[in-house]
């Protein structure tokens, strides 16, 4: 999961109007399943040479809005919201519709769901170069912004708004786990205690769920040598890579008040001595000096805009002796291999991962590293890119992408942007 860092502390900043926070939220209505809304919200089909819309028109990519339903009256009644269904989304059937102007001059894009929406794949100069001058706002779920070139549609006057306001607790949460489990080992101490009973052949067990002796002597021997290589974090530095949101929660609930880390931080902009000093953060001015002191490492900052990776062989060798490293951003900043390499060699005593560099493909290197056999037992935590999964995020995806083009339609300051310095100068 990836943000923008720029966005401002304090983390709990709402995500703005009438957000549900309630952890039951409404049950969506009949008539905004996905079945349903092509019907009750037909498709404008509008040619180039039409009448301009009475109505701003935004074009819904992805699910109905399932929880906002009653900012999404008040979106819908400001603009005529035309959403294609999913064949219209894939990038040929899209690539057509926009050639051929079939929603006329729309005024905005709207992702209101990470899950969906992305079918047409990443929006590069391909699909950019077809949208009509008159499009204002691409606001979209997602803290991360990896699968559109927000500098081309910045430079295209087009302002693209993320979320990751909406995702950083949840991303802040799931951190917490993965940071602890590079701590305690929580691989280990859980496929001790289950793999043998899932996979009783593989443990010298039989079918019938009697794991034998190799399964006891597993636990006992997890039981017993965990301890040697667990350590609590508190008193242990945990470097940042990227200070906004996301960073700044974690460092809030890692640092002094709970499990008592020291909080360091590297980030291309310095966040102002105030946040430093509410969240007893220091500052290193290079990626290496931040990776030569920290005990744990976590990387969460966005994609880098040419998808390069950030953590490399040569990075890597600025760590600090046994250190630890989570993964909460992008795949895609980190070069698997060398990370694989560096466990091995016990540059870095143990990984927690949530994104891979070829989702949905985990690396199978750092895979074995999960498993139980070795001298190192399951010393690397692997996760499906689950981080920002919630329905609180969910919620707030939903809401702050109407916010934003409810915002820049109607002549105000976007709430979440990105790409500000790509857009031309007025
Ligand atoms: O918000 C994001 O960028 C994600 O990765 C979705 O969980």
């Amino acid at each position: 999961m990836a943000e923008p860092t720029n966005t401002p502390y304090p983390p709990s900043t709402p995500v703005p109007a009438s957000t549900p926070r309630s952890s039951s939220p409404a049950p969506p209505i009949p008539s905004l399943t996905p079945e349903a809304t092509t019907t009750t919200i037909p498709l404008r089909r509008t040619c180039a040479t039409d009448a301009p819309p009475a109505r701003p028109v935004v074009l819904h990519i992805g699910d109905p809005i399932k929880y906002n339903l009653d900012t999404y009256a008040e979106f819908s009644k400001a603009f005529e919201v035309v959403r294609p269904t999913r064949s219209e989304r894939e990038r040929g059937a899209l690539i057509r519709a926009l050639k051929e102007r079939q929603w006329g001059d729309f005024s905005a894009i709207f992702r209101p769901f990470w899950g969906t929406g992305g079918e047409m794949g990443r929006w590069d100069a391909e699909l950019i170069d077809l949208l009509p001058d008159s499009v204002r706002v691409f606001a979209s779920a997602g803290a991360g912004f990896d699968w559109a070139d927000t500098k081309l549609l910045g430079e295209k006057g087009i302002i693209y708004c993320n979320s990751g306001l909406a995702a950083a607790e949840a991303v802040a949460d799931f951190s917490v786990a993965m940071i602890i489990s590079t701590f305690r080992h929580l691989p280990w101490c859980i496929g001790a205690a289950t793999f043998p009973y899932l996979a009783p052949g593989s443990f010298g067990g039989n079918a019938d769920g009697d794991t034998g002796a190799a399964a006891r002597t597993l636990f006992q021997a997890c039981h017993a040598q965990a301890t040697a290589a667990s350590h609590n974090p508190r008193g242990h530095v945990l470097g940042l890579i990227g200070f906004g949101n996301i960073g700044q929660q974690i460092a809030a609930k890692l640092g002094h008040a709970a499990f008592g880390m020291k909080i360091a931080y590297y980030d291309v902009i310095r966040k102002p001595l105030e946040v430093e000093a509410e969240l007893g953060a220091t500052f290193h001015e290079s990626l290496s000096s931040l990776l030569a002191v920290s005990d744990c490492t976590v990387l969460c900052t966005p994609a880098s805009t040419d998808g390069k990776p950030l953590i490399t062989a040569e990075t890597l060798r600025a760590l600090k002796q046994g250190t630890r490293f989570v993964n909460i951003a992008r795949g895609s900043l980190v070069d698997e291999e060398a990370l694989a390499d560096a466990l091995e060699a016990g540059l870095v005593s143990s990984a927690a991962l949530d994104v891979h560099a070829e989702e949905p493909r985990v690396h199978p290197r750092l895979v074995r590293m999960a498993g139980l056999d070795g001298p190192n037992p399951g010393r690397v935590m692997l996760t499906c890119h689950n981080a920002g999964g919630t329905v609180e995020t969910h919620i707030g995806f939903e809401e702050l992408s109407m916010r934003n083009i409810m915002a820049v339609l109607g002549g105000k300051d976007a709430i979440t942007p990105v790409n500000l310095h790509f857009l031309p100068k007025a």
